[in-house]
């Protein structure tokens, strides 16, 4: 081996160090002219965290992406960016002064421009090589460096949302937006491009929020939840908290799959056809028992409240038995692991299993 051989290797790409921005959001409403499409929503993004803004269709989550990014002014409430009312107080910041980064689901990327050229675009005002040196950094973060020529049209979706990804923390933004960032992907896609995307979020270090309706991203994807409903804030907390302990009925259904049956409290204990569970803090009276899937037992008859299998699923790793219990009105749903559940037409016993029970209150709270 001569010395010419051992040259030094190309210094690997530099991963952007950004100055991750606080996001809050206090008291602030916005109505497009008819109710509010927002209302009184109050919550904060500590910097370098990701958050997501969960909840269905319609409830308010790109308006707050709006209102962050500056492009919607609130009728009411202050919006600050690290710290700084950007929003209400008397004070208005243009989106273009945020440095706020963007990413909507359209992904937004110019058509007639290269990917090299959709990158580089917002850096303009950046010495040219070091524009360009930068945008191929972050083209070889999310693995398209040998795309860079490439038009949009000519990438697959995944690739574009990378693309978009890449042409978003190029500037370095210390706050990230995206609205439904994942959803033009299809299932199998989407799982990677969402790790992939966490990885690059994590090493640029910018804070993000990222509006979804899907749970399970949501809770994949985030330090905390915001869920929203009806243009409130209807619990946040961290993605955990907001499965184990959700405050209200609306919020469990929206985590999962659940089974509603009456039971009655009294003393700090709900009792019900399937059994009797610790209901702490729960006023005495009529409430609802919620059980997810997999907190329903299957037994012999005998164990329990008296059923028989009506039908039986194959999801792959699970399957979903469903239930006709005697004594309750609507059939149950449990899932056991593949090969567990019993055959339809089987006689069986239900018991609960207490840590996925949870008891509600007649209203849902
Ligand atoms: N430009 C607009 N003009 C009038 N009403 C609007 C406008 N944008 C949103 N809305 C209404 O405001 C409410 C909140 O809409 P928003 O887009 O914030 O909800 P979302 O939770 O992001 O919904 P989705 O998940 O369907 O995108 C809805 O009732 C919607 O119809």
């Amino acid at each position: 081996m001569t010395a010419l051989d051992v040259s030094p290797p190309e210094p690997a790409p530099q991963p952007a160090s950004v100055r991750p921005m606080a996001l809050a959001f206090e008291g602030v409403s916005h109505s497009y002219g008819r109710g509010w499409a927002v209302e009184d929503v109050t919550f904060s993004v500590t910097p370098g965290s990701v958050v997501a803004l969960l909840g269905e269709s319609g409830c308010g989550k790109s308006t707050l992406l709006r209102i962050a990014a500056g492009v919607e002014r609130p009728v009411r409430g202050v919006v600050s960016l690290g710290g700084r009312a950007v929003s209400g107080d008397g004070a208005f910041l243009p989106p273009e002064k945020r440095g706020v980064g963007l990413m909507f689901q359209d992904y937004a990327l110019f058509p007639h421009m290269s990917l090299l050229a959709n990158v580089t675009f917002g850096l303009r005002g950046r010495p040219r090589a070091d524009a360009l040196s930068t945008a191929r950094a972050r083209l070889a973060q999310v693995g398209l460096s040998t795309h860079e020529r490439k038009h949009p049209g000519e990438l697959s979706g995944g690739e574009q949302q990378r693309a978009a990804l890449a042409r978003a923390v190029a500037p370095q933004p210390g706050l990230l937006l995206m609205d439904e960032p994942f959803s033009g992907l299809d299932r199998r896609l989407r799982d990677s491009v969402r790790d992939d995307t966490l990885a690059v979020l994590r090493e640029s270090g910018a804070t993000a929020v990222i509006v979804t309706h899907d749970p399970e991203e949501a809770m994949r994807m985030a330090d905390r939840i915001v869920l929203m409903r009806r243009g409130r804030v209807a619990q946040q907390g961290a993605p955990e908290e907001l499965y184990r302990a959700p405050a209200s009925l609306f919020a469990a259904r929206f985590f999962s799959e659940i089974n509603e049956i009456p039971c009655v409290v009294k003393n700090g204990r709900a009792t019900s056809a399937l059994g009797d569970v610790a209901a702490p803090g729960v006023e005495d009276g009529p409430a609802i028992l919620a059980i997810r899937p997999h907190g329903l037992r299957i037994g012999p008859r005998g164990q329990g409240a008296a059923g028989r299998i009506v039908e039986r699923r194959f999801l792959g790793e699970t399957e979903q038995a469903t239930i006709v219990v005697d004594g309750l009105d609507a059939p149950l749903r449990a899932r056991r692991p593949a090969g567990e559940a019993p055959v339809p037409g089987a006689d069986v016993g239900v018991t609960l299993c207490g840590a996925e029970t949870l008891v509600f209150a007649a209203d849902g709270a």
